[in-house]
C-alpha cells in the first residue's frame, strides 16, 4: 500500500500541476472577460443608433438595442462561466478527488480508472477525464456498489461491468493524508472523522461520504413526488441539498438554480444551509418559508399570525377557555375535508353569494356591489367563476373610464386645478407636452388647457381605482370566508363531519377576522378560496420544489403547494417523530401524500441510520419515541447523556452555565441551551447573562445562524445542530404532556457530541431512563 500511495501521490502531483496551469489561464480569461463586460456596459449607447422619428427608424433602434444587449449578455455569461470554473479549480487544487473506482465495462479488456471530485477536469488534450464530477453517471458506481459486478445508468442506457477497485482518499493541500480500500458503505474511518468534527455553524457538503440510500434520493429522476422519511440526523437535509446540486448538473442548460425552490422551517435555517451549494460550485436555489410565501400572497390585507405564535399558544395557552376549540380548529382547518368544503362553497358561489365591495370615490359610490352582483350573475353561468370575474372587471374598467369623463366636470376638479402650485402646474404641463406632443402654442388655449389638466388629474386619482379593479380588490374574500363560519348550509348534504367544537370554532374565527387578523391555520384555506374564485396564481417556471421538515405541513398545505407549482416535481423530507404542530399530532404516516399524485408517481425512501449524534445520544433519544429501536446509530462513541436535577432555579442556571463552560474549555464551538418556549428562552438567556455568560437569544425573527452559545426555543432549533446541547428544564411541569413528546425529542436530537438534560422538581415522564 505504501508503494501504491506513492504512485497515487505522483498522480495527485501531476493533476495538481495541471490544475495550477488551468488556474493561471482561467485567471487571465476572467480578467479579459470582465474587461469586455465593463467596456460594453460603458460604451453601450455608443454602438446603438437611437432614432424614434418614424416607425421604421424606431424598429431599427429596437433591433440595434437588442443586438447590443445580446452581445452584453453573451459576454456576461461567459465571464460568469469562467469565474465559476476558476472557483472549482481552486477547490480542486486543495483536494482534487476523494475516491477512485476501477471499472471494466463488459466487452472491454481494460478497466478504466475513475477518480471522483467535486468538479470534473479534462487532461491537456481535453480527451481524458483526470477527474469526474461526483454527479457524472459513472460516479454513481462509487456510491452504489462494492467491488464486483456493477452497473450504472446513463441517459442512453445502462452500462454493465465489473468494479475491480474502490478506494477512498483524504487529500488536503495537495497531499494524500490517507487512503483506504473500501466496501459498499463508504469508509467508516472517514465518516468517523467527518462526523467527529466540531460544527462551524454552517451545514457541510457530504459528497465524499454519501451513503447508498442517500444516493438513491440524490439521483432520483423518475418520481413526481419523492418522499423521504428519515430519522433525526439521518441526512435528509443533506441529501436534499446534494440532490439540488445533482439536478443542476444533470440538467445543466435546462434547469437554473432559481427554478428550484426550497421551503425551510424558519429564516435562520436558510442561513444555516446557504453555503452548501456554493461550496459545490452551484448557485443557491430559491429559499423561502411557507409563512413568507403566505405573506407575499396575502399582501398587507391582514395581520397574519405566524406559525410560531400559533405554536406558543398551543404550548402555553392551556388556561384559555377557548383552548380546546382553538386546537380543534387548527386540526380541522388543516385537513382535506375542510378543503373539500371550501371547494363546494366556492362552486356554490358561482350561483349566488359572492360578496362585492363597492367602488367608492370621494365618499360616494361609483359602482355599487348590487350592480356588480347583478352583472356578474347575468353572465353565462357555464363560464368559470374566474372567467366571469375577468369579464366583470373589464366592464368595470370601461365603466370607470366613462365615469372619469363625468368626474372632470365636477367642481372639486376645478378647485384642485386652481390650488395647484407652480411646481405642480409646470410638472403637469411638461407631462402633457411629453404625452400628447403638444406645443406651447396649443397649450395657450385656456379652455383646452383646463380640460387637459382636469383629465390628467382625474386620471391620476382613478389610477388607484383601476389598479384595484385589476387586482380584484372588489371581491370581499374575508367576508366570504367568514360566511363559512356563519351559515354552514354548504355542509347540509352531510358529506363532511364537523367537529364537536364547531360552534366555538365559528365564534373564535369570526372574532379574529372581524379584527382584520388572521390565524395561521386560516391563511391557507382563505388563500385557497381566493384562488378558486380568481384563478390560481400558478408558478410554471419552477421545476423542483423541496419541502424540508415536511411533517410540519398540513395536508391542506400540501394540496395548495401542488396547485401553485403544477409543473414541479416535489421532494418531501420529514420525520414524523418530529411533528411538532398541533395539526400534525394525529398523523402517523405520510399516507395523506398518496392522494396528492397517483401511486405510480410517488416513491418513498426510508433513512434509518442516524449520523448526527454519537451512539450514546442516539440510543438515549431513540427510547423517547415509539419505533425508536428501528433507528440505527452510526457507531461513533461519546459521553453518555447526562440527566441531572437541580434543587432550585438558581442551581439550574449554575449547572447549565457549568456545562457550557466545560464544553467551551473542551473546544466545542456551537453550543445551545434549548428551552421549550420563547418566554422560557428569554428568561433563561437573562439568567445566564447574569452569571457572566455571553449568550445569544434566538427569536423567530433571527435570520443568521452563528457560532457561540445560543439560547433557543425548541421549535426554532428544527433542522439545525449543535456540538453540545443543554436542555434547560426537562421537568414534569415543562414537558409533562404526551403531546410534547415529539417537541422534546426534536430538542434532544439537535446534539452532535454532548447532551446534558437538566430539570427541577420531577423529571419529565418522556425520558425513560
Ligand atoms: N453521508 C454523510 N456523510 C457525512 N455526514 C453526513 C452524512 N449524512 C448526514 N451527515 C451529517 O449528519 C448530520 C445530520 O444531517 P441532516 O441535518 O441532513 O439530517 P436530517 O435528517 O435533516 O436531520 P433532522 O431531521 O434531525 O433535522 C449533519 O451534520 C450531516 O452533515
Amino acid at each position: 500500500m505504501q508503494d501504491e500511495q506513492q504512485i497515487e501521490q505522483q498522480r495527485v502531483d501531476r493533476v495538481t500541476a495541471h490544475i495550477k496551469r488551468k488556474i493561471e489561464t482561467l485567471q487571465e480569461q476572467v480578467g479579459d472577460k470582465r474587461g469586455d463586460v465593463v467596456e460594453i456596459r460603458r460604451d453601450f449607447w455608443d454602438d446603438v443608433t437611437v432614432n424614434f422619428e418614424d416607425s421604421a427608424e424606431a424598429a431599427e433602434t429596437a433591433a440595434s438595442l437588442k443586438q447590443q444587449a445580446e452581445v452584453l449578455f453573451e459576454r456576461e455569461h461567459s465571464h460568469r462561466h469562467a469565474r465559476k470554473q476558476l472557483l472549482t479549480m481552486r477547490k480542486l487544487e486543495q483536494s482534487p478527488y476523494f475516491g477512485r473506482i476501477d471499472f471494466k465495462e463488459n466487452g472491454e479488456t481494460q478497466a478504466e480508472q475513475v477518480y471522483l471530485g467535486i468538479g470534473s477536469l479534462l487532461d491537456e488534450n481535453e480527451e481524458q477525464y483526470l477527474i469526474y464530477d461526483w454527479r457524472a453517471p459513472v460516479s454513481s458506481l462509487y456510491y452504489d456498489y462494492s467491488p464486483g459486478p456493477a452497473q450504472y445508468k446513463t441517459p442512453v442506457g445502462t452500462i454493465e461491468g465489473e468494479m475491480t477497485l474502490k478506494r477512498q482518499f483524504v487529500i488536503r493541500g495537495g497531499r494524500i493524508r490517507s487512503m483506504f480500500e473500501i466496501g459498499v458503505t463508504i469508509g467508516d474511518e472517514v465518516l468517523q472523522e467527518v462526523l467527529g468534527r466540531h460544527s462551524d455553524a454552517q451545514m457541510k457538503g457530504i459528497v465524499a461520504t454519501i451513503q447508498q440510500e442517500q444516493n438513491t434520493i440524490i439521483r432520483n429522476e423518475r418520481a413526481r413526488l419523492l418522499v423521504v422519511q428519515g430519522a433525526a440526523g439521518s441526512g435528509k437535509t443533506s441529501a436534499a441539498l446534494q440532490r439540488a446540486a445533482y439536478l443542476l448538473y444533470r440538467y445543466r442548460g435546462q434547469l437554473a438554480a432559481d427554478q428550484i425552490v426550497l421551503f425551510s422551517p424558519n429564516p435562520m435555517f436558510n442561513s444555516y444551509v446557504a453555503t452548501v451549494l456554493p461550496e459545490l460550485g452551484e448557485e443557491n436555489m430559491q429559499q423561502t418559508t411557507y409563512q413568507h410565501y403566505l405573506e407575499h400572497r396575502l399582501g398587507r390585507s391582514f395581520e397574519l399570525e405566524d406559525p410560531f405564535t400559533q405554536m406558543e399558544y398551543t404550548l402555553s395557552g392551556m388556561a384559555d377557555s377557548q383552548y380546546e376549540a382553538r386546537v380543534a380548529a387548527i386540526r380541522f382547518k388543516s385537513d382535506v375535508p375542510f378543503m373539500r368544503i371550501i371547494e363546494r362553497y366556492a362552486k356554490s358561489l358561482g350561483e349566488a353569494g359572492i360578496k362585492f365591495r363597492p367602488i367608492r370615490f370621494r365618499g360616494s359610490v361609483l359602482i355599487s356591489s348590487e350592480e356588480m352582483s347583478r352583472r356578474f350573475y347575468e353572465l353565462d353561468r357555464t363560464l368559470s367563476i374566474a372567467n366571469r370575474l375577468k369579464l366583470l372587471s373589464e366592464w368595470m374598467l370601461k365603466e370607470l373610464t366613462a365615469l372619469g369623463k363625468l368626474e372632470r366636470k365636477k367642481s372639486w376638479v376645478e378647485e384642485e386645478i386652481e390650488l395647484m402650485d407652480k411646481e405642480q402646474y409646470i410638472h403637469a404641463y411638461n407631462e402633457l407636452m411629453r404625452k400628447k406632443g403638444f406645443t406651447s402654442e396649443s397649450f395657450d388655449d385656456f379652455e383646452r388647457e383646463k380640460e387637459m389638466l382636469a383629465s390628467m388629474l382625474v386620471q391620476q386619482k382613478f389610477k388607484k381605482l383601476r389598479s384595484s379593479v385589476k387586482r380584484y380588490r372588489f371581491l370581499d374574500i374575508p367576508k366570504m370566508y367568514r360566511a363559512l363560519f356563519e351559515k354552514p348550509h354548504w355542509t347540509a348534504d352531510g358529506q363532511e363531519q364537523l367537529p364537536a367544537e364547531w360552534a366555538d370554532i365559528c365564534t373564535i374565527t369570526s372574532a379574529k377576522l372581524e379584527n382584520g387578523e388572521l390565524y395561521y391555520e386560516d391563511a391557507t384555506p382563505l388563500l385557497y378560496l381566493k384562488e378558486l374564485l380568481e384563478g390560481f396564481h400558478t408558478n410554471t417556471q419552477v421545476q423542483h420544489v423541496f419541502i424540508d421538515e415536511a411533517q410540519d405541513y398540513s395536508a391542506f398545505q400540501f394540496h395548495y403547494l401542488k396547485r401553485i407549482f403544477p409543473r414541479a416535481k416535489m421532494t418531501v423530507l420529514g420525520d414524523l417523530n418530529q411533528a411538532i404542530f398541533a395539526h400534525a399530532e394525529p398523523m402517523d404516516s405520510f399516507a395523506m401524500l398518496k392522494g396528492l399524485y397517483g401511486y405510480e408517481e410517488m416513491e418513498t425512501v426510508v433513512l434509518a441510520r442516524s449520523y448526527r449524534s454519537t451512539r450514546p445520544i442516539v440510543e438515549f433519544t431513540s427510547r423517547m419515541i415509539p419505533g425508536g429501536s428501528r433507528i440505527i446509530p452510526f457507531n461513533r462513541d461519546g459521553e453518555q447523556p447526562l440527566v441531572a436535577q437541580a434543587c432550585s432555579a438558581e442551581e439550574l442556571v449554575r449547572k447549565v452555565s457549568g456545562s457550557l463552560r466545560g464544553w467551551k474549555a473542551q473546544g466545542l464551538n456551537a453550543l445551545a441551551v434549548i428551552c421549550k418556549t420563547a418566554a422560557e428562552a428569554k428568561a433563561a438567556a437573562g439568567m445566564l447573562r447574569e452569571t457572566g455568560m455571553e449568550v445569544r437569544l434566538v427569536e423567530k425573527e433571527t435570520v443568521t445562524f452563528e457560532q457561540g452559545i445560543v439560547v433557543i426555543p425548541s421549535y426554532l432549533a428544527k433542522g439545525v445542530e449543535f456540538d453540545a446541547v443543554a436542555i434547560f428544564n426537562a421537568s414534569q411541569e415543562v414537558y409533562g404532556r404526551e403531546s410534547e413528546r415529539k417537541l422534546f425529542y426534536t430538542a434532544c436530537t439537535r446534539a452532535m457530541h454532548e447532551l446534558h438534560v437538566y430539570y427541577t422538581g420531577e423529571l419529565t415522564p418522556l425520558i425513560s431512563v
